[in-house]
């Protein structure tokens, strides 16, 4: 069996992914080449393709290109988020005439932020008129070589100029796809995980499951979890590519024909290992910022997170580490709670984090990458809609996570209590009215400092009366000027009010 090497096409809207993708391809899967009939209608790519071609090492190995082609419109980039998970290597298609265009630049961070090796192709180079193509690819290659390289790829990435509709190129660029081919990193003996992208019956045999293998291996009589649905099935038969073959791992692009289920239940989704992914509640992430999104990022608000083929909304709680900056997560920490960010304003060095609260739990393997986005924005709007992206360092199965987990959390607003002063006992002592609630337990704060408000540093000595009173001791004696104006002081003692344990009132 050929290696299998994974390549996705991904660009703007029309920009010729669809026809680069039939121009590489010399086999097509069940899903290629917008056969769609809603595709057809509409003339745009809404579901990921697959396609391939068999060609070789430069040292002559046979390889297998699987080419993966993403739909382009804006409205989509779920959907493109899910088909970059599964590749090895990104072929990011240029229009030649209109150059880098919003969804360019949304598939550029994509791929920057999956680490996926990248080159270029500028396509539609026979609409540039025959004596002035050279110049013109020249400047859209330096255009681009300038964006690449203020990103992790760098200015040096390779770059094609195709046409695919006329085939010019194409030969160059299937050897440049060669020349570029690495052995991907494949972990074949970690428990089975399938994408799955579509699913189909076939009459007296089974549920068909399209998808990419993106770790460990699944052989025929294995039996394999549908976790969305939470249920078991035996794989009957697979192939990959119209061949039959008895087992896949790792990378490989296969149909999976299991028992029955059915199939419109789970268009999208994994199989995996039985009882490897369970539903996960909430989790936090160290909040990585991409810069190009120019909004804020609010707590309390709610964004879109995609994780591979899945997209949902989370209420996103931001908070930050003000003693160090471990980049770890530690319980019985004491995290500050941050209102919003602007993400051009974040330093690579901040440390961030983000809990994220999902609207219906999801189905999330160890390790994965989330990207957090604001689909909702105008998908005419130049402006980049993808906000930040992280690595999970804590989650919860939990489905009482509201009640058990999250009061864990130790994440705190600054608060400021003011009182004033009722009546001096001596230069050394006063007592203070209106700083607590009558309900209030007074003997928590016993021991801690007040400020004030003409800088003076007094204790908390102990509770006075019935009511909501305290005494305040001083080791100077106060002023005498504090002592006349005393009507018109006030008594601040900051605290520290923790957001999902209210019971909790700890201090500075
Ligand atoms: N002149 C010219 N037209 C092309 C070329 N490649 C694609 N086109 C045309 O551009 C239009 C869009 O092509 P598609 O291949 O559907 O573009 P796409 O990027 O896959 O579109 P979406 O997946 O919907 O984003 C079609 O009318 C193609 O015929 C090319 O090399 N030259």
């Amino acid at each position: 069996m050929p290696t299998n090497f994974n390549v996705g096409l991904l660009g703007h809207v029309d920009s010729g992914k669809t026809t680069l993708a039939k121009a590489l391809s010399s086999i097509s899967s069940t899903a290629a080449f917008d056969k769609n009939p809603q595709s057809v209608e509409r003339g745009i790519t809404l579901d990921l393709g697959f396609s391939g071609v068999l060609a070789q090492t430069p040292q002559g190995y046979p390889l297998q290109f699987t080419f993966v082609d993403c739909p382009g419109h804006a409205s989509l980039i779920r959907t493109i988020i899910g088909g970059a998970q599964i590749i090895d290597l990104m072929l990011l298609v240029v229009d030649a005439q209109k150059g880098i265009q919003t969804q360019t630049a949304e598939c550029l961070i994509i791929g920057e932020l999956l680490q996926k090796k990248l080159i270029v192709v500028i396509n539609k180079i026979d609409v540039l008129p025959a004596d002035q193509r050279e110049s013109k690819l020249e400047k859209l290659r330096s255009r681009l070589s300038k964006t690449l390289g203020s990103t992790s790829f760098g200015s040096q990435v390779p770059m094609y100029g195709v046409s695919a509709l006329e085939g010019t190129n194409i030969e160059e660029l299937r050897a440049g796809l060669s020349d570029a081919f690495f052995q991907p990193e494949r972990n074949t003996n970690a428990p089975l995980l399938m994408y799955v992208d579509h699913c189909f019956g076939i009459k007296g045999q089974g549920t068909v499951c399209t998808g990419t293998l993106l770790q460990g291996r699944v052989q025929v009589n294995d039996t394999v979890e549908l976790p969305a649905l939470r249920e078991q099935r035996k794989v009957k038969s697979m192939q990959m590519f119209r061949q039959n073959v008895t087992s896949a791992s790792m990378g490989d692009r296969i149909g999976l024909c299991v028992t029955q289920f059915n199939a419109t239940l789970m268009e999208r989704g994994v199989i995996a290992e039985p009882g490897y992914l369970k539903p996960i509640y909430a989790v936090c992430l160290r909040l990585r910022p991409i810069r190009y999104y120019k909004q804020s990022i609010k707590s309390n608000s709610k964004l879109h997170i995609s994780v591979g083929h899945d997209t949902v909304m989370a209420n996103v709680t931001l908070f930050r580490d003000n003693d160090n900056r471990s980049t770890d997560l530690q319980p019985e920490k004491d995290y500050e709670f941050v209102e919003e960010l602007l993400p051009v304003e974040v330093p690579e060095s901040d440390v961030v984090f983000a809990l994220l609260q999902f609207e219906t739990p999801v189905l999330i393997p160890p390790n994965s990458i989330l990207i957090a986005s604001k689909l909702d924005m105008d998908v005419h709007s130049t402006s980049c809609r993808l906000a930040f992206w992280g690595r999970i360092a804590w989650q919860t199965h939990c489905s009482n996570y509201i009640q058990d987990v999250l009061p864990k959390l130790r994440i705190f607003k600054r608060k400021q209590k003011v009182g004033s002063i009722q009546r001096v006992v001596n230069a050394n002592e006063v007592i203070v009215h209106n700083l607590f609630k009558k309900e209030a337990n007074r003997d928590l704060y016993v021991g801690k400092w007040v400020d004030l408000s003409t800088g003076e540093r007094g204790l908390i000595e102990r509770t006075f009366g019935q009511t909501s009173k305290v005494a305040i001791t001083f080791r100077e004696a106060l002023s005498t000027e504090t002592i006349l104006n005393i009507k018109d002081i006030k008594v601040l003692l900051n605290c520290k009010k923790y957001i999902f344990n209210k019971q909790a009132g700890l201090f500075q």
